[in-house]
């Protein structure tokens, strides 16, 4: 088994780098564009608070995806299992991330789960506040917790370009609102919501410090005290099990064997239940919607430091 060490992962990072050559940047994203392709890099927080890292580790970048873990956990907060899951089925599902086909086509026309768009924005009309601006304080207030940061923002840049490239997801909202899953009411603010949960700004350290507090489940890293309910943590595992990683999430489960969630942006958070929260940067994606380089890197820590939850 190998020991992790700065110089462990610089040489895990160097490994998976070339990786990179086998996606593409979204180019849509302000500030992420090509030239970042073989960025790379790596942060992983241990259970102890012990902080490794390598590579592009600093770089700033979008939550976009990872978000819809924070909004899941809050709105699961806000109203336990029962209530969330009337909106949002919680299958595995085979259609892209974005896709809307089974809102129209399947028997049961709900999303497929919250970490598909559709499935998230429906999560955010349930999120409570008096208007858009209270409910997105109340995601960030939650984001401070977990990360113990308190600056990090929205990118107002990344919400406008979110705005501007969001016909499909408004589409997604409008075919949600004739289906009764999103009232009327709700749907501008899940919109906007989903918006600037997108454009949330951080780093790998706080992608690790998010996956560590689910190792933690649920407990702040800073004082071990509970900052929601461990059940809710648990959901939120199994779901980032079964479908954090979209229509790849089997192949993780089956590769790298805990718990991730991918965001457009090229990042990833791993979760190892007990032991370590994981942050990945690594913007060339896969047509899934997947970090190329992230998931070799997810691939071999796993193997070489024993992190499979189904191994022994
Ligand atoms: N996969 C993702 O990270 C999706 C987020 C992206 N901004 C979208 O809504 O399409």
């Amino acid at each position: 088994m190998a020991e992790l060490s700065n110089q462990y992962l610089e040489e895990v990072v160097k490994a998976c780098r070339p990786y990179s050559s086998g996606g593409s940047v979204v180019d849509y994203i302000p500030g992420l564009d090509q030239s970042h392709s073989t960025d790379l890099g790596v942060t992983i927080v241990t259970m102890d608070g012990e902080v490794y890292g390598a590579g592009e580790k600093t770089n700033a970048f979008p939550l976009q995806s990872v978000s819809k873990i924070i909004t899941l956990m809050l709105a699961l907060e806000d109203f336990g299992k029962e209530t969330v899951f009337q909106k949002v089925d919680m299958e595995p599902t085979d259609d892209a991330f974005n896709a809307i086909r089974n809102l129209e086509e399947d028997e049961k026309q709900l999303p497929h789960n919250p970490m598909i768009n559709s499935g998230a924005i429906a999560v955010a009309s349930l999120i409570k506040g008096n208007d858009v601006e209270e409910k997105f304080g109340r995601l960030l207030d939650f984001v401070y917790k977990i990360t113990c940061n308190d600056q990090i923002e929205m990118d107002e840049e990344v919400y406008q370009a979110e705005q501007k490239n969001g016909a499909r997801n408004r589409a997604l909202a409008y075919f949600m609102e004739s289906l009764g899953i999103i009232s009327t009411d709700e749907l501008e603010d899940a919109l906007d919501l989903y918006f600037r949960l997108n454009s949330i700004k951080t780093n790998s350290l706080d992608l690790a410090k998010i996956g560590c507090f689910l190792a933690n489940h649920g407990k702040s890293i800073e004082d071990d005290s509970y900052v929601i309910d461990p059940s809710h943590v648990r959901t939120v595992k199994a779901i980032m099990l079964t479908s954090g990683m979209y229509n790849e999430s089997g192949t993780y489960a089956v590769e790298v064997g805990f718990p991730a969630k991918s965001g457009v942006a090229g990042t990833i958070v791993g979760t190892v239940p007990g032991k370590m929260g994981i942050g990945i940067y690594g913007p060339a994606i896969n047509k899934k919607g997947n970090s190329v380089a992230g998931g070799r890197v997810l691939r071999t820590l796993s193997r070489e430091l024993c992190l499979n939850l189904f191994h022994g």
